[in-house]
This record gives C-alpha cells, sequence and structure tokens, in this order.
C-alpha cells in the first residue's frame, strides 16, 4: 500500500519503521506548516497528529476519497461530524483511542470485570492512567475508553478527574518521564483489590496495530473500530 503519514512525530516516525518492514511505501510526511496536503497516489492515510489538527486532517482524507485511520486523541467531541461526513463522502474512517492489540483485548477484559462486579457494591473502581510529559491531552483516549466500556456494564454515570461523587467514576491521570502508556482499573473494597493492567513497553504495539488497521480498512467502504479488525465482538 501507499501510506499518507499525517504526523511526523514519535508515532509517525514508528509507524513508517513498521509499515517499510511490512512492504509499504510511505508516499506523503505531513508534520504541519503547511496548510495543504497531496493525497496523490495514496491508498490510505495514517493521522497521529495533534488535537486541534485531527479533524482538519480527516476530513482533507475524506473529503479527497482516501481511507483514513486515526490515532489522534482529545479531538473526540468532534467525532460524530467526522460519521456524518464519512458517511456523506461514501469514505472509509476508523479511530481508535489505543491501536495496541493487546490494549483492544484489555478493552474486553475491562468490560467482563465490569459486569461482574456490578453486583458487588462493597467494591469502589478507578481507573489510573500514566503517559510521558509531552502528552498534551489528559485523561488518555484510552482511559476514556475504558472508562465507557465500565460505565456500560455498571451503575457508574459518568467519569471525572476530579473527586468522584455517588456514581461517578474517578480517573486519575499521572504524567512520568517516557512511559509509553500504562492504564490500570482497580477495584477496592474493605477487605480486598483487584486489579488489572495494560503495560505498553514501547510504541511499537501502537504502531503495529495502526498498520494493521490500514491494511484491513484500505480496500473497504464504512465506519470501523478495531473490534471490525480483530473480529472480536
Ligand atoms: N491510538 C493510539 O494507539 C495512540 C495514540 N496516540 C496519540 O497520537 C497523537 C500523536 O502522538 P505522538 O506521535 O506521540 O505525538 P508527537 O507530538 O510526537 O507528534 C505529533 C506530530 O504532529 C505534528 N503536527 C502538528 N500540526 C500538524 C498538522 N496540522 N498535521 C499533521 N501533523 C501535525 C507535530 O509537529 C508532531 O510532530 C496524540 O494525540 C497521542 O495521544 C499516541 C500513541 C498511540
Ligand atoms: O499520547 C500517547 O502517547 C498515547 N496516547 C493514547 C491515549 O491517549 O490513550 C494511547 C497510548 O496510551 C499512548
Amino acid at each position: 500500500m501507499n501510506i499518507a503519514l499525517l504526523g511526523y512525530g514519535k508515532m509517525g516516525k514508528t509507524i513508517e519503521t513498521i509499515g517499510i518492514n511490512r512492504g509499504h511505501h510511505i508516499v506523503l510526511k505531513y508534520d504541519g506548516g503547511a496548510e495543504n496536503f497531496n493525497l496523490e497516489n495514496c491508498d490510505v492515510a495514517i493521522d497521529f497528529s495533534l488535537p486541534t489538527a485531527a479533524v482538519n486532517n480527516i476530513s482533507t482524507c475524506l473529503k479527497a476519497g482516501v481511507p483514513v485511520i486515526s490515532g489522534t486523541t482529545g479531538w473526540l467531541k468532534d467525532y460524530d461530524k467526522i460519521v456524518a461526513l464519512c458517511k456523506e463522502n461514501k469514505g472509509t474512517f476508523l479511530y481508535a483511542s489505543n491501536f495496541s492489540l493487546g490494549v483492544n483485548i484489555f478493552f474486553k477484559l475491562n468490560a467482563t470485570l465490569a459486569k461482574l462486579m456490578s453486583k458487588l457494591e462493597q467494591y469502589k473502581a478507578n481507573i489510573t492512567e500514566t503517559h510521558h510529559t509531552q502528552k498534551r491531552d489528559a485523561p488518555s483516549g484510552t482511559a476514556i475508553t475504558l472508562a465507557e466500556g465500565l460505565i456500560e456494564n455498571s451503575d457508574y454515570s459518568s467519569w471525572t478527574l476530579d473527586s468522584p461523587k455517588a456514581k461517578q467514576l474517578g480517573i486519575e491521570a499521572k504524567r512520568i518521564d517516557d512511559v509509553p502508556g500504562t492504564h490500570e482499573v482497580v477495584y477496592k473494597s474493605q477487605e480486598d483489590s483487584i486489579q488489572i493492567t495494560h503495560t505498553a513497553h514501547s510504541r511499537q504495539g501502537f504502531a503495529l496495530g495502526a498498520v494493521i488497521a490500514a491494511e484491513f480498512v484500505h480496500d473497504k467502504k464504512g465506519i470501523f473500530t478495531m473490534k471490525d479488525v480483530l473480529n472480536i465482538s
């Protein structure tokens, strides 16, 4: 495939290496600066840019008829707008807060655990995410997906970064040097705790998942998630 990289920072560079190793060609590296980018000869675009840039980048691809996947976090208030634009242009779009294959299994585990724990009122849940100090958004997109999965399968009604009130699920965001991304869901009672943790050892897993997702969508039409890519419901 001919791949356009929209965002050539930490993730863009890691995806470049993995994409080339899997036999693909990087035909565009757009890192902002210039107002426009040229999508000629692109089979698929991969956006890992900034929360403020993603909507414009994705829209440009959809209007040009180029399938696009995005891993950029922090722009999801506009997700429905992008879905509408994708449908209007009969295009192809996939967003994932986390492309790591392991995290997408972890999402399933989180939903199953939430369902089991919802019967036990003595346990209080909370989520902690830890990332490198250059991260712009908090909480992480992955923590939001985990919170949504937990809320969907329990009596919690919303999440908060502040001190949680009744029925609120607390999320704590920690920023420490070079941590690629660690997510933990904890259920605590007076007597004991249950916790599940996903620890990324590098950015390789995110990048590999993104290239696999690009391979999956490039010849399809519609709106997809990692559940489609991994064939898990
Ligand atoms: N979904 C996932 O699996 C993952 C998502 N992320 C998310 O991906 C995004 C990027 O992460 P990193 O590469 O670590 O950040 P980064 O800060 O290293 O790279 C972002 C790059 O975007 C460039 N940029 C600025 N304006 C732009 C524009 N208009 N169009 C394209 N590029 C532009 C910047 O110059 C920078 O090089 C973040 O939102 C992060 O949260 C990061 C890792 C995994
Ligand atoms: O900014 C990052 O680095 C990461 N962002 C994603 C998120 O916000 O969940 C995914 C991963 O944890 C790394």
